[in-house]
């Protein structure tokens, strides 16, 4: 151990890697072969060109969050430096030794602040560093910008976005996957759905970002110009189902580390949900929902939870609907280093 960037995950999983399948035996399993795919591709300058381009524009992200639950954007309005300053401080905080992120020593962040593998802590408020300050407010008028097409797409012009997802109710997770030669199935990130409006994710190259689309995982082919933008939970609820809050996971690099960096676009907790399919419930509500179930469970269960009954009978249940899957916030349990759960501002 001594100076290792890493996580104990050799002791702490040791069982769990012990009991693993060897890959060599013959009668283990076939990978599912998992397809390649590029996500709906959407070029956000169109906004801000003619009345014509405009429309077309939000009709494609309507059309995306409806069918994929997931696109990625182009011309975002994030600039390059921001993300790259971003990134290259998350890759200097992942690179301290784990016994200083473990104590937080010359970290500017508050307890708890620092997780890995399967994380029992709760929200935390903290301050922190300017470059996660810039990143976090343009990526937050991103996000505001496109909750609110999501919402004029459904024929609500609406200040709600702007009234409910505040700074301080809004989350920015840091990533770090770190390459895993045990096994060719280890998830960095179980399956799960976000619990948020929507999510904003800048990936590195590596790839290993999964989606469930028409039933089948698809691999997201990292594209360096782009932003993922995906439909989280509260959003589903909001449309009533019209947009997807989509299953996703990310399966460990045998050799590289990844990172991933994911705002969280969130209301406070006393913001009512309203929804036709589901009993009308407070983000904090939802959350401590999920908190229970991922404690008798160990996974998450989600919208579901909230059904009224006259929609139980509906498709529910399927990996599409975003009604299974693991808590984002309180039970990952891959092969994931650590995660700084930040609220900013
Ligand atoms: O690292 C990724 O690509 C995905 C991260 C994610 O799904 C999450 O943090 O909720
Ligand atoms: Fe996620």
């Amino acid at each position: 151990m001594g100076e290792s960037t890493d996580p104990p995950f050799e002791i702490t999983y040791k069982n769990l890697l012990n009991n693993m399948p060897n890959t060599n035996q013959k009668n283990f399993p076939e990978l599912p072969v998992v397809e390649e795919s590029e996500l709906p591709l959407i070029d956000l300058n169109h906004l801000y060109l003619g009345d014509t381009e405009r429309q077309a524009c939000k009709k494609l992200i309507a059309q995306a969050s409806r069918e994929w639950g997931f696109f990625q954007v182009i011309n975002h309005g994030i600039p390059r430096d921001i993300l790259e300053i971003m990134r290259a401080e998350q890759v200097k905080l992942f690179k301290k030794p784990f016994e200083e992120k473990k104590s937080y020593k010359d970290l500017n962040f508050s307890a708890g602040s620092y997780r890995w593998g399967t994380p029992t802590a709760t929200n935390l408020q903290q301050l922190s560093c300017t470059t996660m300050e810039q990143f976090a407010t343009t990526v937050s008028q991103l996000a505001q910008t496109l909750a609110d097409i999501l919402g004029e797409e459904m024929g609500h012009k609406t200040e709600f976005f702007k009234e409910t997802c505040l700074p301080s109710s809004c989350y920015l997770r840091l990533n770090r996957y770190p390459p895993c030669p045990v096994h060719p199935q280890m998830l960095g990130i179980m399956p799960h759905t976000d619990s948020s409006f929507l999510t904003v994710l800048h990936q590195d190259n590596i790839g290993g970002l999964q989606l469930v689309k028409d039933g089948k995982w698809i691999a997201v082919k990292p594209n360096p110009a782009a932003l993922i933008i995906n439909i989280g939970d509260l959003f589903q609820a909001w449309s009533n189902d019209l947009y997807k809050s989509v299953e996703h996971r990310v399966m460990a690099n045998p050799l590289n580390e990844r990172f991933s960096t994911a705002y969280f676009f969130c209301p406070s907790y006393d913001t009512v949900i309203q929804s036709g399919v589901y009993r009308s419930f407070s983000f904090g509500e939802f959350k401590k929902q999920v908190r229970k179930d991922v404690e008798l469970f160990g996974s998450k269960i989600g919208l579901a939870r909230f059904l009224v009954p006259s929609s139980i009978s509906r498709t529910h249940g399927g990996s599409d609907g975003g009604s299974s899957g693991v808590s984002t916030d309180y039970s990952t349990n891959g092969f994931r280093d650590a995660a700084y759960l930040i609220s900013v501002l």
